[in-house]
């Protein structure tokens, strides 16, 4: 699906990525984790072709590099959640949303864009909110409209798509934490891929089918859950104590920081 290939990144000679390897196959999940600082949402950008890197050739989506895409085709292929978006945005929720829709029509919406819509709010539940100013609402529910917004650019009948989201259970309540993810879950189980920068690992050990964990610019391991999600690795990286035992519900690796 997607292919990095020693992806190094600087800016004003400052490193940030330093020769990361990765590749995301159709249907995966994969949790980017790793303390402040690691590299984790330049990462994004850059697999999100956000970020312009020396050597575009090190990056491949379904095997071409950005550059051989046409941006409509691009647009309907993968999307992105961003950490920051804009503060103030003068649109009621329902139009914030169907700004994702954008790259299906010129001036006027279709019935499929509007059913779109409808569907992605309902997923991360803005419907009771579609018809209320996007700037009225709480941090929680405008991150919702957001997610709404990214799964409706993607809802279209191409096989093996590709969703970027860099920290979206920021601001979410455990409730809507766990309806979030399930939806990615959703999404990558029809073949899709999901890539995810999330601080919370025992979400991210519930969730992905694999793990990146970085440090300083660096790739400090790349796995399935229990594979990473080792008690030495993970206190050398936060530089900070843990134990990990098995979730006694779902057997994934459950991870308790502290003493
Ligand atoms: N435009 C920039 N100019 C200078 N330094 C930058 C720039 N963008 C990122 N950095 C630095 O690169 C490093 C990686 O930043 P990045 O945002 O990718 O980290 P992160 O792992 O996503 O962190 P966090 O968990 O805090 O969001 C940080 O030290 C950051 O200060």
């Amino acid at each position: 699906m997607i292919k990095g290939t020693n992806i190094t990144y600087s800016h004003k000679n400052f490193p940030i990525l330093n020769e990361i390897n990765l590749t995301v196959e159709f249907g995966e999940f994969l949790a980017i984790v790793g303390p402040n600082g690691a590299g984790k949402s330049t990462l994004l950008s850059v697999l999100a072709n956000e970020i312009s890197i020396v050597n575009p050739k090190d990056v491949l989506f379904k095997e071409k590099e950005f550059k051989q895409w046409n941006l409509k085709d691009l647009a309907h292929n993968k999307a992105k959640f961003s950490q920051h978006n804009p503060a103030e945005i003068t649109l009621v929720v329902k139009d914030v949303v169907m700004m994702g829709r954008y790259p299906y029509f010129h001036s006027t919406p279709s019935q499929v864009d509007f059913l779109a819509v409808d569907e992605s709010m309902s997923e991360t539940d803005v419907t009771h909110l579609k018809d209320r100013e996007y700037n009225t609402l709480s941090g929680g529910e405008k991150q919702r409209v957001h997610l709404a917004r990214v799964l409706a650019q993607l809802k279209n009948d191409i096989h093996q798509k590709l969703m970027f989201l860099d920290e979206p259970l920021n601001n979410l309540d455990v409730k809507h934490q766990y309806k979030a993810l399930q939806t990615l879950k959703d999404f990558t189980k029809k073949e899709n891929s999901a890539i995810v920068v999330m601080h919370d690992l025992n979400l991210a050990a519930q969730f992905a089918d694999r793990i990146l964990l970085m440090k300083n610019g660096k790739v400090v391991s790349h796995g399935k859950p229990e594979e990473v999600f080792e008690e030495k690795t993970i206190s050398d990286t936060y530089n900070f104590p843990c134990a990990i035992c098995k979730h006694p519900l779902t057997k994934n690796p459950m991870i308790i920081f502290g003493n």
